[in-house]
């Protein structure tokens, strides 16, 4: 059984069984690729099967989600949770809301989530839901409605022991709050079943900023790594959303320089850096009036590029921390011209595999979503202790707690990914995730 695991021989098996959906194939290829020569040196992974079952989920529910606007339309969207793996813990991982959202983009999510939480050393599953709903341009009432019915069928499949959601693209406090409402009316307890929680009732100090925060730490980790700082680097910065603005708020920090921001209209080149204040500024565009990136460049007098990424302007850092494929081979071919020395991901996916190779190829340090963005899970992991101990850290514990669960996780990147003198970051992340996962599954006999 298994006599051919060759890379292209597993990709097209997965294929044929999982026909149209490009981002899944894309996010398991790019784990195969390293994962699978580990698996031939270890048989005992080959023999039982354990990438095969690896890359089937658990289970997908798909629903539909009935709601009525503020016309009085009835409007009908549809609903998905894919619960992926639950080896080590509970299934654990956001949901978004988009209109590009599709099974094959939550499956390659919760795909990816598998390998990333097991990386924060947390007893957390994996898993990732949302809707085809777009937020942008409804009203409070409307996101409240829509919640409400996505949560009323959502409902009977999640629970605190069983799958806990958290936010996504698309998905901020605001939609926790709501969802997390309707399903304490449901399930009649209070209990924390969904994370990204609001202070008040149950939230842990920096689950907001932490994916942000932690990106920008596992860029520390690494320039440390390499005898380098974040000192005076001036540093490109994709999204406007909640990893992009607090990744450029702790870049800050740190001594780096942001000179770009942008949405899914453009971005923003400001050379004079974009410090704290312009930062509260697009934190409350984008929040509370829920405007357009474009606004930063009429107030602060800077360029603005309609339909363009940022990869093209100068910088010796890159965070890409939007979406899934917003770094090409295009893109990676500018940032190597312009002195690019290393990339952290903030967002899921978001380099192609071809520009991943063409960086890595040209000694652009690496650092994969999986990996680099796994703060933010990992506090929704300690913001589940801290639900179920019904007790809440200081943020400088929370912090503190964050800072070492970066540091670890580079530590386990360069266990597994060193490759002489250099660090194989995406190596690293994939075979330290997938360790722990196929121990579990092995101990689980054959299920
Ligand atoms: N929130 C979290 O804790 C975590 C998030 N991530 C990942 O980080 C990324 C960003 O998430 P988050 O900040 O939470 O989401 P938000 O919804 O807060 O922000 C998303 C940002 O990305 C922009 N964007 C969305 N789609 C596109 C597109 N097609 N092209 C260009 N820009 C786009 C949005 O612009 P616009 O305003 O125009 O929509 C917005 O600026 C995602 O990949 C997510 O999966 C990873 C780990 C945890
Ligand atoms: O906090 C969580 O549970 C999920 C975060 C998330 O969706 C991600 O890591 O991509």
């Amino acid at each position: 059984m298994y006599d051919d695991l060759s890379i292209e021989h597993f990709m097209k098996g997965l294929i044929k069984r999982n026909p149209h959906e490009t981002e899944f194939h894309q996010a398991v290829r790019e784990v195969a690729e390293s994962v699978i020569p580990y698996i031939i040196e270890n048989p005992r992974y080959r023999q039982a099967g354990i990438i095969q079952r690896m890359t089937e989920p658990d289970r997908t529910i798909i629903f539909r989600v009935v709601w009525e606007d503020d016309e009085g339309n009835i409007r009908v969207n549809r609903g998905f949770r894919v619960q992926f793996n639950n080896s080590i813990g509970p299934y654990k991982g956001g949901l978004r809301f988009d209109p590009s959202v599709t099974l094959s983009v939550l499956k390659f999510l919760a795909f990816e989530q598998t390998f990333k939480n097991s990386l924060t050393g947390l007893p957390i599953g994996s898993g990732k839901g949302g809707s085809d709903f777009n937020p942008k341009g409804k009203s409070d009432q409307e996101v409240m409605r829509f919640c409400q019915s996505f949560m009323t069928e959502l409902f009977h499949h999640i629970g605190p022991h069983t799958d806990i959601p958290a936010g996504d693209i698309g998905v901020g406090n605001r939609e926790i709050s709501y969802m997390f409402g309707q399903y304490k009316r449901l399930a009649h307890e209070f209990t924390g079943v969904l994370t990204g929680k609001s202070l008040e009732y149950g939230g842990s100090h920096i689950r907001s900023e932490a994916t942000g925060y932690g990106n920008a730490y596992f860029m520390q980790e690494m320039l440390k790594h390499h005898n380098e700082s974040m000192e005076g680097k001036v540093c490109a910065v994709s999204g406007a959303g909640n990893v992009a603005l607090h990744c450029a708020r702790k870049i800050n920090a740190l001594g780096g320089k942001v000179v770009t921001l942008s949405d899914s209209s453009g971005f923003i080149y400001d050379p004079e850096g974009i410090n704290e204040e312009k930062l509260d500024y697009v934190t409350e565009l984008k929040t509370v009036k829920r405007g357009r990136i474009s606004e930063y460049a009429d107030r602060y007098d800077c360029d603005y590029y309609p339909d363009k990424r940022p990869w093209s302007v100068d910088c010796d850092l890159a965070f890409p921390c939007a979406t899934q494929n917003e770094l090409d081979v295009k893109d990676a071919k500018a940032l190597i011209k312009n002195g690019c020395m290393a990339i952290s991901e903030g967002a899921n996916m978001p380099t192609t595999v071809d520009a991943m190779h063409r960086l890595q190829d040209a000694g652009v340090i690496f650092g994969p979503g999986k990996a680099a963005n796994a703060g933010g899970v990992a506090i929704s992991g300690l913001e589940m202790s801290q639900n179920s101990m019904r007790l809440s850290w200081s943020a400088e514990e929370v912090e503190n707690r964050l800072k070492i669960i970066m540091r670890d996780i580079h530590d386990k990147c360069v266990e597994h990914g060193r490759d002489g003198d250099r660090v194989d970051y995406v190596k690293g992340a994939n075979i330290a995730g997938f360790i722990k996962v196929a121990d579990a599954m092995l101990a689980y006999g054959v299920s």
